[in-house]
């Protein structure tokens, strides 16, 4: 997400888009199921659209053990995801990952490892991951990351609001944060494993889309249950309901658990599906993973060279 990406700005707290809205789980579940068992990504084009995943991954380190070294082997990860011989062979030009998203105290690490890359650097913030500190120390906590270099901040909402219906503090606080954020991106986080209904998956998605997020995200990796294909689903129709009344065009960021190219390949068919093919970018979508690229530059190889090479040749991610 480059700089001269517009901010979303948002819409005054408006409940009637959101407050009869009800999510037919099953209905939600039947949906993302056919369309991922339906559709297949043929052989020719399995290898393009995982080099467009990879463009769209957010490489991530969120451990209390990170460290400055961890840091800046992700990073040096993130301007090479895909060894050159492979790309070569593809005939395709040099890409990196979408950003580097790492902990507040390891923004100026990752900003430096990442120096004339542009590659931008994506920052927790607000208390991640339960997001249970007072408001004042969460919006520092953003501000502070912004200071160190973070071009995006990905915060995380008081689930407390959505699960007692209190939509106007919902709101309140995902705007403050969003001018916390000044120029950076915001990606919400709506931990989406803790809301317990899909019906409060669709209505915190358009509060936050009202607040002035950038991105929507499902989850912060840490939740007991984290990007699931029907959640995502929900997600996006909330994406669509809102570009249809205002016009903005918000991005999207399924994390956590993704660990394999067949999950990239899911997510990119979802986005494709419901979405279209521009919703396959990185300035609209992203895929939160610590662990994804392995698998991905492992079934990219075999489709260069009709081989797997042992797992651990991609230790790092
Ligand atoms: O935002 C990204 C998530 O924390 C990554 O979760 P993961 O470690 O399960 O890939």
């Amino acid at each position: 997400m480059t700089p001269d990406i517009p901010r979303m700005t948002g819409t005054d707290f408006t409940p009637s888009w959101f407050d009869t809205a009800r999510v037919n789980r099953s209905a939600a579940e039947r949906r993302a199921s056919s369309l991922t068992a339906r559709r297949s990504v043929k052989k020719d084009w399995q290898a393009a659209w995982l080099l467009r995943a990879v463009t769209c991954i957010d490489l991530t380190t969120l451990a209390g053990d990170d460290t400055p070294g961890r840091v800046q082997r992700l990073c040096a990860k993130a301007r090479q995801p895909v060894r050159p011989d492979l790309l070569a062979a593809l005939k395709v030009d040099p890409i990196t990952v979408g950003a580097v998203c790492v902990y507040p105290t390891m923004v100026p690490h990752a900003v430096k490892a990442l120096d004339g890359s542009g590659i931008p650097v994506a920052s927790v913030a607000t208390g991640f991951p339960a997001g249970l500190t007072p408001l004042p120390l969460r919006l520092a906590e953003i501000t502070y990351a912004v200071e160190q270099g973070a071009a995006e901040i990905d915060i995380v909402i008081t689930r407390e609001h959505v699960l007692t219906g209190q939509w106007s503090a919902l709101y309140d606080e995902v705007a403050a944060m969003r001018a916390a954020c000044g120029d950076a991106h915001m990606k919400a986080i709506l931990a989406v494993g803790d809301l317990k209904t899909l019906s409060n998956v669709y209505k915190a998605s358009m509060v936050a889309m009202q607040a002035g997020a950038d991105f929507i995200k499902t989850s912060t990796g840490k939740e007991d249950v984290n990007a699931t294909l029907p959640v995502s689903l929900t997600m996006l129709r909330a994406l669509r309901d809102f570009e249809q009344l205002t016009g903005q065009t918000v991005g999207f960021k399924p994390a956590g658990g993704l660990k394999t190219a067949k999950d990239a390949l899911s997510w990119l068919i979802l986005m494709k599906e419901e979405l279209g093919t521009r919703h396959m970018m990185p300035d609209l979508f992203r895929i939160g993973a610590s662990s994804l690229l392995g698998d991905i530059e492992r079934q990219i190889e075999h489709h260069v060279t009709g081989r797997y090479s042992a797992a651990n040749r991609h230790a790092l991610t």
